[in-house]
């Protein structure tokens, strides 16, 4: 008996808790930057560094994105509470404090710091830094509510993690890694863009100018397809400056082409089925280049 209210009176409540906690930090958008951060690490140049050096690395941009995803679930959180898929988010029903959840992202920002400027650098820190603001602030307070360009923009905060495991790397700002930040630039509207047209009731009644609430439907799926293109396009550069080689380049093209035949289907008689699909295979797909590009270095 002891044992079973020990359980419900202690333990429960802080698995819940611990729950919360990882909820606001968008785990799985923080693993798939960290992967592309690991990318960045792979293809620099060898600085003879530590395996330890180089996780910690990783650890340290991880905690700075997951800081930035929980300032993210506080400044949005009256949005939030407004939209069919965010409105059960913890801070939004307010099962955990909006300043619980400040301390925690400014915890999560002192180690992160910490830990790159002890495992990497300090040019490595800043440019983290500045995305995190990038996303936290620029993005999200201001942007998200200012213009249907809001995503386009603030995309570029989510694009960087490869050039800040470059950084990490090598401390030196230098041409490669920005190849691969403009992938995930020209990918994010694509991504973005194919939920927003199946959400777009939820971001009206929000009153958040998405570009399906402002400019319709038809035109948002033109401009899925737009940067579709211009995504291929972008994804043959790292090959023909020699940084990537023909593995990555045939996987890029399976790939691209696959992205393209659904962007197009979509434009012509897409459904919100349709872009559902197209916005889950849009993480397939960064998922599968970015492996890719990390065999290819070994192959
Ligand atoms: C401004 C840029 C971006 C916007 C506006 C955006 C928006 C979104 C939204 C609204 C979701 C749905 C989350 C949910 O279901 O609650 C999502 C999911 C996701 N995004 Fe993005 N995204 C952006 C950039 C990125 C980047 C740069 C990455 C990775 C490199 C990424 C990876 C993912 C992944 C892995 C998911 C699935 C998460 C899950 O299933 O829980 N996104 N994104
Ligand atoms: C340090 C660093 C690399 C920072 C980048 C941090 C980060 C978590 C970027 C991912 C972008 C993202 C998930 C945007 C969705 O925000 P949203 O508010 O439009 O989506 P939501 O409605 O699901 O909250």
């Amino acid at each position: 008996m002891a044992y079973v209210n020990t359980l419900n009176h202690y333990l429960l409540p802080a698995i819940n808790r611990s729950r919360d906690y990882l909820a606001i930090c968008k785990i799985k958008v923080v693993l798939m930057l960290v992967i592309t951060a690991w990318v960045g690490i792979a293809l620099a140049p060898d600085m003879s560094r530590t395996w330890l050096q180089q996780v910690m690395s990783l650890v340290g941009i991880g905690a700075l994105s997951a800081s930035a995803a929980a300032i993210n679930h506080v400044v949005d959180r009256n949005i939030d509470k407004q939209m069919a898929r965010t409105r059960h988010r913890p801070v939004a029903t307010e099962r955990l404090s909006a300043s619980h959840a400040v301390a925690f992202a400014l915890i999560l920002a002192l180690l992160g710091t910490f830990t790159i400027v002890v495992f990497s650098n300090w040019l490595c820190a800043w440019f983290t830094l500045a995305s995190l603001v990038g996303y936290a602030v620029i993005y999200t307070y201001y942007l998200k509510r200012a213009t249907p360009q809001n995503i386009v923009i603030g995309g570029l905060a989510g694009a960087m993690p490869p050039l800040l495991g470059w950084l990490s790397e090598t401390g030196a700002l230098m041409a490669e890694p920005w190849l691969l930040v403009m992938i995930i630039f020209t990918w994010t509207p694509p991504h973005f863009w194919a939920l927003a047209i199946a959400r777009r009731n939820d971001y009206a009644r929000a009153n958040i100018p998405m570009l399906p609430v402002t400019h319709g439907v038809e035109f948002t799926k033109l401009c899925i397809l737009v940067y579709t293109v211009l995504l291929t396009l972008v994804c043959v550069l790292p090959y023909l400056i020699g940084m990537s080689g023909g593995v990555y380049l045939g996987v890029a093209c399976i790939l691209n082409g696959m992205f393209l035949l659904k962007a197009f289907e979509l434009y012509r008689n897409g459904t919100d089925l349709m872009a559902m699909s197209l916005f889950r295979f849009s993480i397939v797909h960064l998922l599968v280049l970015f492996v890719a590009l990390f065999i290819d270095k070994w192959v």
